[in-house]
């Protein structure tokens, strides 16, 4: 790919990723290192052994960080995998020269294996094991997957807790299951049988799982592990695999519930009574990344220590794991999904801003938009803030048009014929064809429930069609997967917006971006500078899409605050960042006032002859599709009505008298540059477009 000009932010900052090790070295991060090191030299040896035990617990919050938080799944099985790892890497790096039936149950030996091996097998099987269940309901609703995982925590109990020479056996002599010695490892001659030496070693277990799991978040994985957890269609939309990111999720699980089990054994070197990792304590660990928020790395391990020492400091409290578990969910509950980690991120922006939340003049601006023009007297006499300049224009579409696909030399962009989609009686679509020629720009009309939903769900591929047979670019997919079609450059919007609210614009726009970095992902967490360069270009055309979508001042904001329009842009924005050559819009105008719509089609129109983009959008707001569209399809109890130019459909009798009715006047009108231009433009535009609006 040819480099592209690099865009500057308002703020000065260039929109590039930051490489990894930079954000270790942001001055948190070396706080933390700080204190860190100076625990360790300043505190009592035993203290110092009870904080090396937040570190197996901080590793399996962190996978289950990812699980919960950023996948919205469950899993209740990870007292099982996480007590398993411990059981098993006692077992596999035993040493036979205690003699087989050391434990005083008689049996094996142990596996006598190099500590790395075990560790990698035991990593891998946690990682196998959730997968596997991950997999086994793929096409099941989430509820099931929960039950399957309780399902295997209890057969986890059953039979590994219950052998004798890794646990102790449910019913074993020893029931506190007390039977191995765990020899912490040699690691390049250091000693670290000592508790400091270990807790440096146990830290950077930690340390190195945390820089995986930032090169994870800031990785195009990161975000479309976000955007399977908040809309599995979203992201198919996209080209992003909800099973493959389900499946990952449970993997990614599993491994650090190893990694902590194994540093556990370590960390206790002989494993904890096997009661203490019963299906509760599952509960404790998924109340970390609850309480800590739903996408707080940092916090997640802040509140391991906290839940680590807190039942040791205030011993005579007797507070154990189990009520901490107890109060964090309640508490993650209040806080919501962002946390304490949302919380402190909300306090730290207070204490900047002195309590004030700042308001751009533009900001101000939509809001009197939004309230029906008045005060726009004053608010207007300022520069129209947003507007590009046509420099700022041509460098932002330069950027956008060298990150989108070659434009494809064909026909038809997409085909769908004799469609039937049936719900029961229900005839949603009876035959319908439509063909959406390259580069154009169609309308798709048609009175409520007529099936238009239903055909761009068949286009793309949400659902299958009873009968017919659908096209893109040439390339029949009808039997494709919506995600797989994304990946021949088709995006689409659903109806109601469908945006991470808890994350930024910026971030929302980049999740489109995963299969168009076209990356392979462990080159992410390897931080080879290739993957980082490729997802610098990403966030420089993320930035460019911002800019023309007008939504760049909101780029650090977190979508669920932004006004409606502005989320309906970053929606459109995300689906920019997929790479489309054909652009599905669901009724991009429902739910906007007037001023907001005009502004919207405005937009689209440019980005459509700006860019070459092939358009089909569904929308009641008849007046703007006439004006905007060069091929008009009309629909009417799942068949076409009618179809043509928007001249020819809205002069059809049967149109007139079946949808348009008499109130349509068509007139094609001028375009109106952006949201600015809308609130200036003429009052009767908007009288128009509210009044062909249903
Ligand atoms: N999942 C479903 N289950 C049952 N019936 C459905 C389903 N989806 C759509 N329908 C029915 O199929 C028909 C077409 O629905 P569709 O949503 O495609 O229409 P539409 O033209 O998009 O309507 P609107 O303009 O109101 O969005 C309607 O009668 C609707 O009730």
């Amino acid at each position: 790919m040819s480099r592209v000009p690099h865009l500057n932010r308002p703020d000065g900052r260039r929109t590039t990723s930051r490489p990894v090790l930079t954000a270790m070295s942001t001055p948190g991060s070396l706080v933390a290192l700080a204190v860190v090191v100076l625990y360790a030299v300043t505190a009592p040896a035993y203290k110092v052994f009870t904080v090396a035990g937040a570190v197996p617990i901080a590793l399996t919050g962190l996978g289950l960080l990812v699980l919960i938080g950023w996948a919205r799944e469950i899993s209740l099985a990870t007292a099982g995998i996480y007590g398993s790892a411990i059981y098993l890497m006692g077992y596999l790096t035993r040493n036979p020269d205690n003699g087989p039936g050391a434990n005083g149950l008689g049996g094996v030996d142990g596996g006598d294996l190099p500590w790395v091996i075990a560790a990698v097998a035991v990593i891998a099987g946690g990682a196998l094991a959730l997968a596997l269940v991950a997999l086994s309901s793929a096409r099941l609703p989430g509820i099931y997957l929960v039950v399957l995982t309780l399902g295997l925590q209890i057969i986890i109990e059953r039979t590994i807790y219950t052998y004798g020479d890794l646990a102790g056996g449910l019913s074993g002599g020893d029931i506190r299951g007390n039977i191995l010695t765990i020899e912490r490892p040699g690691f390049f001659g250091l000693d670290l049988q000592g508790d400091k030496a270990f807790y440096f070693f146990a830290w950077g277990w930690l340390a190195l799982a945390l820089v995986l799991m930032v090169r994870l978040r800031r990785s195009p994985m990161g975000l479309a592990f976000h955007l399977v957890g908040a809309d599995r269609q979203a992201a198919a939309a996209v080209g992003i695999s909800p099973l493959r990111f389900r499946v990952l999720a449970f993997a990614v699980s599993g491994a650090l519930a190893g990694a902590g089990g194994i540093v556990a054994a370590w960390h206790l070197e002989s494993p904890p009574p096997f009661p203490n990792l019963l299906s509760p304590y599952s509960l404790v660990l998924l109340a970390i990344p609850v309480l800590a928020g739903l996408d707080s790395i940092a916090f997640v391990v802040l509140v391991a220590v906290s839940f680590q020492l807190t039942p040791v400091e205030l011993e005579e409290l007797r507070i154990s794991p189990f009520i901490l578990a107890a109060v964090g969910l309640l508490a993650g509950a209040v806080f919501g999904s962002r946390g304490l980690g949302g919380r402190a991120a909300d306090a730290y922006r207070y204490l900047l801003h002195g309590g004030r939340r700042t308001r751009t003049a533009r900001e101000r601006l939509d809001a009197a938009v939004l309230r029906g023009s008045e005060g726009l007297g004053a608010e207007g006499d300022e520069a129209p803030i947003g507007m590009l300049t046509a420099e700022e224009r041509a460098a932002a579409l330069a950027v956008l048009e060298a990150w989108l696909p070659p434009r494809p030399e064909i026909a038809n962009a997409a085909e769908a014929r004799d469609v039937v989609v049936s719900f029961g009686a229900v005839h949603a679509l009876d035959g319908a064809s439509i063909r959406i020629p390259n580069e154009s720009m169609v309308g798709l009309l048609g009175p409520n429930g007529a099936g238009k939903s239903t055909l761009f769900d068949v286009i793309s591929g949400v659902r299958r069609p009873d009968q017919g047979t659908v096209s893109l670019f040439g390339t029949d997919v009808s039997t494709q997967p919506a995600w797989d079609r994304a990946k021949l450059g088709v995006a689409r919007t659903f109806q109601t917006t469908r945006v991470m609210a808890d994350l930024s614009v910026g971030d929302n726009l980049l999740a489109g971006a995963y299969q168009r970095i076209g990356i392979h992902p462990l080159r992410f967490l390897a931080g080879d500078p290739r993957a980082a360069a490729r997802l610098r270009e990403a966030e420089e055309a993320a930035w460019a899409a911002a800019r023309l979508l007008d939504i760049d001042r909101y780029w650090n904001e977190r979508c669920g605050t932004l006004e409606f329009s502005a989320r309906r842009r970053a929606e459109i924005g995300r689906c920019l960042l997929s790479g489309p050559r054909l652009l599905l819009l669901d009724e991009p105008a429902a739910g906007l006032d007037p001023a907001s719509s005009v502004a919207l089609f405005s937009l689209l129109k440019r980005l459509h002859a700006d860019l070459g983009l092939t358009v089909l959008l569904v929308e009641h707001y008849v007046k703007a599709v006439l004006d905007s569209c060069d091929l008009v399809y009309v629909l009417a109890e799942g068949r076409i009505l009618a179809e043509g130019t928007p001249a020819e459909v809205a002069a059809d009798p049967e149109v007139q008298a079946r949808y348009l009715g008499t109130r349509m006047r068509f007139v094609p009108k001028v375009v109106v540059a952006t949201d600015a231009a809308a609130a200036a433009a003429r009052p009767e535009d908007l009288a128009e477009a509210s009044e062909v609006s249903p």
